[in-house]
């Protein structure tokens, strides 16, 4: 068994450019919340934590109890901690700002602090993911502007999956590793090193009652999928999907595949279903560091400059063999 736990890792990265002893507090700040929230989970009906919280966020979706939980969490093991500047979540109308009082740190942060919560009350895996940026120079109060940064400016990401067992996916850049939580030691150890997304893949994922709402090259790549060793694909490929995205990507980081949330003419106001700045980027980051590719099916995720705090975007992600096929039949269009 490994002994490396996510402090002495953390310590081990101080050498990487970029890596501050600030930085490494910060991400120790967020495990030890994400271990709070893994035991609220796991608690579930006993403490009373499951069910509708009767509010709507800000993109008019209805907040379950646990959503407005874990954001309190994230909120409280980060805010005061003297790393950051100011948080943004997909809980929350508006960023955070640290209050006058508390020490200010030089980082961002935004997170979803609960994915997948429509799968909270059938106790299916559900996840938190995180995404870390560094302060703009700049004076005075922080601003909705600071954070406005492409995925390319992350300095730090990861992800949270409450599932058999509560698992951290972390890159600093260098990399995207894995640790599992000793729930009764409260710690993190490092136990996935190195993850290798394979480049080619027979596995993918996506929401197929929405296939007559995507655009006609989304559909064509999905229906040579299916016609199998039949098509022109001639191979069999398998389908899942658990509809939280950290569970459906760690599966893929784990053993390949593509995640597919493709742009929907469902309602054209939106430009796909997945928040960019706390769910495509800093799953793209981590995707990326692991070898795979993350796309909106014409140009890299990470690169997309962002305009608002909650937009949504299109999203394919895995494989990077897979990823760069179904790109191409968008760019053919
Ligand atoms: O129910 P659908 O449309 O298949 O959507 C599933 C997707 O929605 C999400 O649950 C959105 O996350 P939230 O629970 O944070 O709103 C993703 O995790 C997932 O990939
Ligand atoms: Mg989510
Ligand atoms: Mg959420």
């Amino acid at each position: 068994m490994t002994t490396l736990t996510l402090s002495r890792y953390l310590q081990q990265k101080l050498d990487l450019p970029g890596v501050t002893p600030e930085l490494c507090e910060l991400i120790r700040q967020t495990g030890d919340a994400c271990h709070r929230i893994s035991d609220a989970i796991a608690k579930g009906a006993l403490a009373g934590v499951l069910g509708q919280a009767g509010s709507e966020n800000v993109q008019g979706e209805e907040q379950k109890k646990l959503d407005i939980i874990t954001n309190d969490l994230m909120i409280a093991a980060t805010l005061g901690g003297g790393c950051v500047a100011g948080l943004a979540s997909e809980e929350m109308d508006e960023i955070l700002p640290v209050p006058d009082g508390m020490k200010e740190g030089r980082y961002l942060m935004l997170f979803d602090p609960l994915d997948g919560s429509s799968n909270i009350d059938v106790n299916i895996s559900v996840g938190t993911i995180f995404s870390i940026l560094e302060r703009p120079d700049g004076q005075g109060p922080v601003t909705e502007q600071d954070f406005l940064q492409p995925g390319n400016q992350q300095v730090a990401a990861g992800y949270v999956v409450y599932g058999p067992s509560t698992l951290l996916v972390l890159t600093l850049g260098d990399g995207a590793d894995g640790f599992t939580l000793d729930r009764e030691q409260g710690v993190f150890y490092l136990t996935a090193p190195n993850l290798q997304v394979p480049k080619d893949t027979k596995e993918f994922a996506i929401n197929m009652s929405n296939m007559r709402h995507w655009e006609l090259n989304m559909q064509r790549y999905v229906r040579e999928l299916l016609e199998g060793i039949t098509g022109v694909r001639e191979k069999d490929f398998n389908m899942r999907w658990v509809a939280s995205m950290v569970a459906d990507v760690h599966r893929i980081m784990t053993r390949g595949g593509i995640f597919m949330y493709p742009y929907d003419l469902k309602d054209p106001s939106k430009p796909g279903k997945l928040r960019l700045m706390y769910e495509a980027n800093p799953m793209s980051f981590i995707m990326e560091q692991a070898g795979g590719a993350s796309t909106t099916g014409r140009q890299r995720i990470l690169d997309v400059t962002p305009t608002s705090l909650h937009q949504r975007v299109p999203v394919v992600m895995g494989s990077a063999n897979e990823v760069e096929r179904v790109t191409g039949y968008h760019l053919e269009t």
